[in-house]
């Protein structure tokens, strides 16, 4: 996995990440920005093709680029994929760290992108944001269908589900993605944060997700989470939780048990034994915090290069954001959520990207994230449901989740 030519040089001086994100989304070709949990540098790709490809996800056969997959994807044979036909690498002020590019100097998306008349201007501003749908109605409807929810989970339906909704808000003129992008980035350091911009589909979606789905670095060393169970970070006067002293009820840990179970479930139907298991333990998670496990597979020791394939194909939907058993959990989710989910609670991440020592991916459920469509954005949140929850509680977790995009929108 090579690449024959470098940016020129007159190309490469000009550019922040910044200015390539502008001149894509202004040329209309598919751009991916994301920056990896508990890193600086921030990594950009463009597919010159100018429209986005479905595939299916074999981590062996795929190329270099990052991966966008609905919520609904069963085995995730159907997922957009943007090839990464030209690729950067930026620091964190944006100055270019390592550039590589498989097009040449003649491929017309190169004047599209890079030509003297894509000069971009420099706006970098939030414009305010209004909620348009204050939710009360949602709110009745959010917490009926929990009661709905708890009746199943009581006749035996299914153990836990989780119900999702939407906050509908509208920018007074069109956001600045890569500010948002960046103040993402300084919030939450321990997130996943990414922007992706669909031309197809005319969307951007940006989030930062506390959830890893699989990970296979470049040493082979393959990496899943069971994440769940919510609670604030911060106590009635606005401190910082400790996360020793976080507090969890029963309901939480059998809720995150419940997601640990079905990834060892996962483990078990290909007969796989050599997992280490750690936690669970509280996470922090920007403005909330949740019960996590740690599972890792070395695929080298145990020769298996497709683990990360096998697995991504079982895992997806994980009962941290569908439910358990996921068919029944899954057709509860469809008949009630008055909205699609979409890509909220699909999964996104690089895939395949070249570093020292080889290829790696990393995938992580789409959570915290927002769809934009021009001046109209939509948060997501869910609320992973048992037979012990309480209707309006769970209201307000949804409510603190979406703060996550939220809180620095408003900023
Ligand atoms: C469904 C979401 O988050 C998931 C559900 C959680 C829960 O129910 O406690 C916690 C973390 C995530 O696995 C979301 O953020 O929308």
């Amino acid at each position: 996995m090579q690449f024959s030519t470098h940016l020129s040089s007159t190309v490469q001086t000009q550019q922040t990440s910044y200015s390539v994100w502008q001149a894509a989304v202004q040329a209309g070709y598919p751009a991916a920005i994301w920056r990896l949990p508990n890193r600086t540098d921030r990594e950009l790709i463009i597919d010159a093709s100018g429209h986005v490809s479905t595939v299916a996800m074999d981590l062996e056969e795929l190329p270099m680029g990052f991966a966008v997959s609905p919520f609904l994807n069963p085995e995730a044979e159907n997922t957009f994929f943007l090839k990464a036909d030209f690729y950067w690498r930026f620091d964190e002020n944006g100055t270019i760290l390592a550039t590589e590019n498989k097009m040449s100097d003649g491929h017309p998306a190169f004047d599209a992108l890079f030509g003297k008349d894509r000069a971009v201007p420099k706006i970098e501003t939030v414009p305010d944001v209004r909620i348009v749908e204050p939710g009360d109605n949602q709110q009745l409807w959010f917490e009926k269908s929990v009661s709905r929810a708890i009746r199943q989970i009581e006749r035996g339906t299914f153990r836990k589900v989780v119900l999702a909704r939407t906050k509908a808000i509208r920018f007074e003129e069109q956001p600045d993605i890569p500010t948002l992008f960046n103040r993402l980035c300084s919030a939450y350091p321990n997130a996943f944060v990414s922007a992706v911009y669909l031309p197809d589909l005319n969307q951007v979606w940006i989030g930062a997700t506390p959830e890893r789905l699989v990970s296979v670095d470049a040493d082979g060393i393959f990496r899943t989470v069971a994440l769940a169970g919510t609670q604030p970070a911060f106590d009635t006067e606005g401190r910082t939780k400790r996360t020793m002293d976080a507090p969890w009820t029963q309901k939480e840990i059998e809720e995150q048990a419940l997601v640990g179970r079905y990834i060892i479930g996962c483990f078990k139907k290909i007969r796989v034994r050599e997992y280490l298991e750690e936690g669970p333990k509280t996470v922090i998670a920007g403005n909330l915090m949740h019960l996590r496990s740690d599972y890792s597979v070395d695929t080298q020791a145990l020769n298996f290069p497709q683990l990360g394939t096998v697995m991504l194909r079982l895992l997806h939907p994980t009962s941290a954001v569908c439910g358990m058993p996921r068919e029944t959990a899954q057709e509860f989710i469809l008949e009630n959520e008055p909205q699609a989910r979409e890509l909220y609670s699909g999964f996104l991440g690089p895939v395949n990207i070249f570093r020292s020592g080889g290829p790696e991916t990393h995938l992580f459920v789409n959570l915290r994230c927002m769809k934009l469509e021009g001046q109209e954005g939509t948060l997501y949140a869910g609320a992973g449901l048992t037979a012990d929850s309480v209707p309006a509680k769970e209201w307000r977790e949804t409510e603190l989740k979406c703060d996550t995009l939220l809180s620095l929108l408003t900023k």
